[in-house]
Protein backbone atom coordinates (compact mmCIF):
# COMPACT_ATOMS: atom_id res chain seq x y z
CA UNK A 1 0.00 0.00 0.00
CA UNK A 2 1.41 3.32 -0.82
CA UNK A 3 0.52 5.88 1.64
CA UNK A 4 -0.13 9.54 -0.30
CA UNK A 5 -0.83 12.66 2.05
CA UNK A 6 -3.38 16.00 1.64
CA UNK A 7 -1.81 18.99 0.06
CA UNK A 8 -2.61 22.48 1.09
CA UNK A 9 -3.84 24.48 -1.84
CA UNK A 10 -1.40 27.53 -0.96
CA UNK A 11 1.24 24.86 -1.13
CA UNK A 12 -0.03 23.49 -4.43
CA UNK A 13 1.11 27.00 -6.26
CA UNK A 14 4.65 26.21 -5.94
CA UNK A 15 4.60 22.74 -7.07
CA UNK A 16 6.63 21.61 -10.42
CA UNK A 17 5.11 18.70 -12.43
CA UNK A 18 7.14 16.31 -10.84
CA UNK A 19 5.61 17.23 -7.76
CA UNK A 20 2.50 17.61 -8.91
CA UNK A 21 2.57 13.95 -10.54
CA UNK A 22 3.98 12.64 -7.23
CA UNK A 23 1.31 14.04 -5.27
CA UNK A 24 -1.85 13.39 -7.68
CA UNK A 25 -1.07 11.17 -10.29
CA UNK A 26 -1.19 7.37 -9.64
CA UNK A 27 0.85 6.03 -12.52
CA UNK A 28 0.58 2.43 -12.09
CA UNK A 29 -2.41 0.34 -10.55
CA UNK A 30 -3.26 -2.71 -12.51
CA UNK A 31 0.41 -4.87 -12.30
CA UNK A 32 -0.67 -8.91 -13.49
CA UNK A 33 -0.88 -11.12 -10.62
CA UNK A 34 -1.00 -8.28 -8.45
CA UNK A 35 -2.93 -5.90 -5.78
CA UNK A 36 -2.16 -2.38 -6.21
CA UNK A 37 -3.31 0.01 -3.89
CA UNK A 38 -2.57 3.47 -2.40
CA UNK A 39 -3.87 5.06 0.75
CA UNK A 40 -5.41 8.53 0.06
CA UNK A 41 -5.54 10.68 3.00
CA UNK A 42 -8.17 12.51 1.37
CA UNK A 43 -11.23 11.16 3.08
CA UNK A 44 -9.10 8.37 3.85
CA UNK A 45 -10.13 6.30 0.45
CA UNK A 46 -8.11 3.39 -1.05
CA UNK A 47 -8.02 3.27 -4.69
CA UNK A 48 -6.76 -0.21 -6.27
CA UNK A 49 -6.45 -2.45 -9.10
CA UNK A 50 -5.97 -6.60 -9.32
CA UNK A 51 -5.22 -8.91 -12.23
CA UNK A 52 -5.52 -12.44 -11.48
CA UNK A 53 -3.88 -14.14 -12.95
CA UNK A 54 -3.43 -17.89 -12.38
CA UNK A 55 -4.20 -18.05 -8.70
CA UNK A 56 -7.19 -16.22 -7.09
CA UNK A 57 -5.92 -12.65 -5.11
CA UNK A 58 -7.48 -11.71 -2.11
CA UNK A 59 -8.57 -8.37 -0.90
CA UNK A 60 -6.00 -7.73 1.94
CA UNK A 61 -3.48 -4.10 3.11
CA UNK A 62 -1.44 -6.28 5.02
CA UNK A 63 -1.19 -4.81 8.53
CA UNK A 64 -1.56 -1.18 6.63
CA UNK A 65 -4.88 -0.38 8.14
CA UNK A 66 -4.41 -1.69 11.59
CA UNK A 67 -7.59 -3.94 10.86
CA UNK A 68 -8.22 -7.23 11.42
CA UNK A 69 -9.56 -7.34 7.33
CA UNK A 70 -9.69 -4.89 5.11
CA UNK A 71 -13.82 -4.13 5.50
CA UNK A 72 -13.29 -4.34 9.27
CA UNK A 73 -14.17 -0.40 8.91
CA UNK A 74 -15.02 -0.22 5.34
CA UNK A 75 -17.31 -0.11 2.10
CA UNK A 76 -16.01 -1.02 -0.97
CA UNK A 77 -16.91 -0.39 -5.08
CA UNK A 78 -15.48 -2.86 -8.06
CA UNK A 79 -15.77 -2.36 -11.60
CA UNK A 80 -14.11 -5.13 -14.23
CA UNK A 81 -12.38 -2.69 -16.91
CA UNK A 82 -11.09 -5.96 -18.87
CA UNK A 83 -12.12 -9.48 -19.59
CA UNK A 84 -14.95 -11.74 -17.65
CA UNK A 85 -13.91 -12.63 -13.59
CA UNK A 86 -15.95 -12.97 -10.51
CA UNK A 87 -15.11 -12.00 -7.03
CA UNK A 88 -16.41 -14.12 -4.06
CA UNK A 89 -17.65 -12.57 -0.66
CA UNK A 90 -17.38 -15.39 1.69
CA UNK A 91 -18.06 -17.96 -0.40
CA UNK A 92 -20.91 -16.01 -2.64
CA UNK A 93 -19.83 -15.72 -6.44
CA UNK A 94 -20.56 -12.38 -8.40
CA UNK A 95 -20.12 -12.38 -12.12
CA UNK A 96 -18.11 -9.45 -13.38
CA UNK A 97 -18.62 -8.22 -17.20
CA UNK A 98 -16.32 -5.60 -18.43
CA UNK A 99 -18.36 -2.50 -16.99
CA UNK A 100 -20.17 -4.10 -14.28
CA UNK A 101 -20.03 -2.81 -10.68
CA UNK A 102 -19.89 -4.75 -7.35
CA UNK A 103 -20.75 -3.32 -3.89
CA UNK A 104 -19.28 -5.06 -1.03
CA UNK A 105 -20.36 -3.53 2.41
CA UNK A 106 -18.98 -3.42 5.64
CA UNK A 107 -17.84 -6.12 7.23
CA UNK A 108 -17.21 -9.00 4.91
CA UNK A 109 -14.22 -10.95 5.92
CA UNK A 110 -13.04 -12.48 2.90
CA UNK A 111 -13.53 -11.45 -0.47
CA UNK A 112 -11.69 -12.80 -3.21
CA UNK A 113 -10.86 -11.67 -7.00
CA UNK A 114 -10.60 -14.80 -9.76
CA UNK A 115 -10.42 -14.21 -14.06
CA UNK A 116 -12.34 -16.53 -15.76
CA UNK A 117 -9.57 -17.27 -18.33
CA UNK A 118 -5.69 -16.95 -16.28
CA UNK A 119 -4.70 -16.19 -20.07
CA UNK A 120 -6.94 -13.49 -20.70
CA UNK A 121 -7.35 -11.66 -17.54
CA UNK A 122 -9.93 -9.32 -15.57
CA UNK A 123 -8.93 -6.10 -14.58
CA UNK A 124 -10.76 -5.08 -11.52
CA UNK A 125 -10.41 -1.53 -9.98
CA UNK A 126 -11.97 -0.38 -6.85
CA UNK A 127 -12.28 2.15 -4.39
CA UNK A 128 -12.93 2.36 -0.84
CA UNK A 129 -13.93 4.50 1.87
CA UNK A 130 -14.64 4.16 5.81
CA UNK A 131 -18.36 2.84 6.86
CA UNK A 132 -20.45 2.92 9.34
CA UNK A 133 -22.94 0.42 8.76
CA UNK A 134 -23.75 -2.20 6.59
CA UNK A 135 -25.21 -2.23 3.75
CA UNK A 136 -26.26 -4.98 1.55
CA UNK A 137 -23.70 -6.46 -1.23
CA UNK A 138 -25.08 -5.99 -4.63
CA UNK A 139 -24.34 -6.02 -8.32
CA UNK A 140 -25.20 -3.49 -10.70
CA UNK A 141 -24.54 -4.86 -14.56
CA UNK A 142 -23.94 -1.92 -17.08
CA UNK A 143 -26.57 -3.70 -18.79
CA UNK A 144 -29.34 -2.69 -15.87
CA UNK A 145 -27.43 0.80 -15.14
CA UNK A 146 -29.50 3.89 -15.92
CA UNK A 147 -28.07 6.26 -18.70
CA UNK A 148 -27.66 9.88 -18.88
CA UNK A 149 -26.28 11.71 -21.67
CA UNK A 150 -25.30 14.91 -21.75
CA UNK A 151 -22.74 17.33 -24.04
CA UNK A 152 -23.23 18.35 -27.65
CA UNK A 153 -21.36 18.29 -30.88
CA UNK A 154 -20.50 21.89 -30.55
CA UNK A 155 -18.39 21.42 -27.36
CA UNK A 156 -17.47 18.16 -28.35
CA UNK A 157 -18.47 16.60 -25.06
CA UNK A 158 -21.18 14.26 -26.37
CA UNK A 159 -21.13 11.44 -23.08
CA UNK A 160 -22.83 9.04 -21.11
CA UNK A 161 -22.84 8.89 -17.29
CA UNK A 162 -23.74 5.46 -15.72
CA UNK A 163 -24.37 6.13 -11.64
CA UNK A 164 -23.67 3.33 -10.36
CA UNK A 165 -23.70 3.81 -6.19
CA UNK A 166 -25.09 6.91 -5.34
CA UNK A 167 -28.69 7.83 -3.41
CA UNK A 168 -30.69 6.25 -6.20
CA UNK A 169 -28.59 3.74 -7.10
CA UNK A 170 -26.72 0.92 -5.11
CA UNK A 171 -26.63 2.12 -1.33
CA UNK A 172 -23.82 2.92 0.97
CA UNK A 173 -23.07 4.94 3.62
CA UNK A 174 -20.88 7.38 1.80
CA UNK A 175 -19.18 5.86 -1.57
CA UNK A 176 -20.69 7.28 -4.74
CA UNK A 177 -19.34 6.21 -7.92
CA UNK A 178 -20.18 6.08 -12.06
CA UNK A 179 -18.61 5.72 -15.12
CA UNK A 180 -18.63 8.45 -17.92
CA UNK A 181 -18.15 7.31 -21.84
CA UNK A 182 -17.42 10.08 -24.37
CA UNK A 183 -18.68 9.18 -27.93
CA UNK A 184 -16.40 9.29 -30.58
CA UNK A 185 -15.05 12.71 -31.76
CA UNK A 186 -15.85 14.00 -28.09
CA UNK A 187 -12.62 14.91 -26.16
CA UNK A 188 -13.89 16.99 -23.29
CA UNK A 189 -15.44 15.85 -19.71
CA UNK A 190 -16.65 17.91 -17.01
CA UNK A 191 -16.69 20.94 -18.67
CA UNK A 192 -17.52 23.70 -17.33
CA UNK A 193 -15.82 22.81 -14.59
CA UNK A 194 -16.96 22.23 -10.97
CA UNK A 195 -15.96 22.13 -7.06
CA UNK A 196 -17.53 20.41 -4.08
CA UNK A 197 -15.10 21.14 -1.17
CA UNK A 198 -17.43 18.87 0.82
CA UNK A 199 -15.77 15.67 -1.38
CA UNK A 200 -13.06 14.59 -2.82
CA UNK A 201 -12.79 12.47 -6.41
CA UNK A 202 -10.60 10.12 -7.86
CA UNK A 203 -10.62 9.86 -11.76
CA UNK A 204 -9.68 6.25 -13.54
CA UNK A 205 -8.67 7.01 -17.28
CA UNK A 206 -9.03 3.74 -19.65
CA UNK A 207 -10.08 2.09 -22.96
CA UNK A 208 -7.51 4.70 -24.22
CA UNK A 209 -4.55 3.58 -27.30
CA UNK A 210 -1.04 3.40 -25.97
CA UNK A 211 -0.19 6.61 -27.53
CA UNK A 212 -3.43 8.82 -26.20
CA UNK A 213 -3.18 11.03 -23.93
CA UNK A 214 -5.95 12.76 -21.41
CA UNK A 215 -4.26 16.27 -20.05
CA UNK A 216 -6.51 16.71 -17.01
CA UNK A 217 -7.13 20.00 -15.28
CA UNK A 218 -6.91 20.42 -11.80
CA UNK A 219 -6.22 22.91 -9.08
CA UNK A 220 -8.18 26.22 -7.98
CA UNK A 221 -9.96 27.91 -10.61
CA UNK A 222 -7.77 30.85 -10.18
CA UNK A 223 -4.95 28.04 -10.43
CA UNK A 224 -5.46 25.97 -12.60
CA UNK A 225 -2.36 23.03 -13.51
CA UNK A 226 -2.64 19.81 -15.56
CA UNK A 227 -1.77 16.38 -15.47
CA UNK A 228 -1.02 13.88 -18.73
CA UNK A 229 -2.69 11.00 -18.24
CA UNK A 230 -2.21 7.48 -19.96
CA UNK A 231 -4.11 4.84 -20.02
CA UNK A 232 -5.45 3.26 -16.70
CA UNK A 233 -3.99 5.47 -14.99
CA UNK A 234 -5.74 7.15 -12.14
CA UNK A 235 -5.85 10.88 -10.04
CA UNK A 236 -6.65 12.33 -6.69
CA UNK A 237 -8.76 14.98 -6.92
CA UNK A 238 -8.95 16.98 -3.89
CA UNK A 239 -11.92 18.99 -2.57
CA UNK A 240 -10.44 22.10 -3.25
CA UNK A 241 -9.60 20.96 -6.73
CA UNK A 242 -11.35 21.53 -10.12
CA UNK A 243 -11.39 17.66 -12.36
CA UNK A 244 -11.96 17.79 -15.93
CA UNK A 245 -9.98 16.53 -19.09
CA UNK A 246 -9.75 17.00 -22.82
CA UNK A 247 -7.96 13.86 -24.51
CA UNK A 248 -6.67 12.99 -27.95
CA UNK A 249 -9.02 10.36 -28.19
CA UNK A 250 -12.11 9.71 -26.72
CA UNK A 251 -11.56 7.35 -23.72
CA UNK A 252 -13.61 6.32 -20.79
CA UNK A 253 -13.34 7.03 -17.20
CA UNK A 254 -14.68 6.03 -13.61
CA UNK A 255 -15.58 8.82 -11.05
CA UNK A 256 -15.98 7.79 -7.22
CA UNK A 257 -16.12 10.48 -4.64
CA UNK A 258 -16.18 10.11 -0.72
CA UNK A 259 -16.74 12.89 1.51
CA UNK A 260 -19.30 14.82 3.15
CA UNK A 261 -22.78 14.09 1.65
CA UNK A 262 -24.37 12.15 -0.93
CA UNK A 263 -25.90 14.25 -3.42
CA UNK A 264 -24.35 13.57 -7.42
CA UNK A 265 -26.09 17.23 -7.92
CA UNK A 266 -23.85 18.73 -5.37
CA UNK A 267 -21.61 20.84 -7.81
CA UNK A 268 -20.41 24.39 -7.35
CA UNK A 269 -19.79 25.51 -11.10
CA UNK A 270 -17.06 27.49 -11.91
CA UNK A 271 -18.24 30.44 -14.78
CA UNK A 272 -15.97 30.51 -17.19
CA UNK A 273 -14.14 33.87 -16.50
CA UNK A 274 -13.30 32.36 -12.84
CA UNK A 275 -10.87 29.86 -14.25
CA UNK A 276 -6.85 30.89 -14.80
O1 LIG B 1 -18.75 13.76 -17.44
C1 LIG B 1 -18.94 14.36 -16.38
O2 LIG B 1 -19.36 15.54 -16.33
C2 LIG B 1 -18.67 13.64 -15.15
O3 LIG B 1 -18.51 12.45 -15.18
C3 LIG B 1 -18.58 14.42 -13.91
C4 LIG B 1 -18.15 13.62 -12.72
O4 LIG B 1 -18.99 12.59 -12.55
C5 LIG B 1 -18.08 14.48 -11.49
O5 LIG B 1 -17.23 15.31 -11.38
C6 LIG B 1 -19.06 14.28 -10.43
O6 LIG B 1 -18.86 15.17 -9.36
ZN1 LIG C 1 -17.01 16.31 -9.46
Amino acid sequence: MENRHGTNPEDCKQYTTEKLRKDFLIESLFVPGEIKMVYSHYDRVVVGGVIPTGNAVKLDAGDFLKTDYFLERREIGIVNIGPKGKVVVEGETYELNKRDCLYIGLGKKDVVFHSEDASNPARFYFVSSLAHKEYPTKVLPIADAEPTRLGSDAESNNRTIYKYIHQDGIQSCQLMMGMTLLEPNNMWNTMPAHLHDRRMEVYLYFDMEVDARVFHFMGEPQETRHLVVKNEQAVLSPPWSIHSGVGTNNYTFIWAMAGENYTFVDMDVVKMEELK
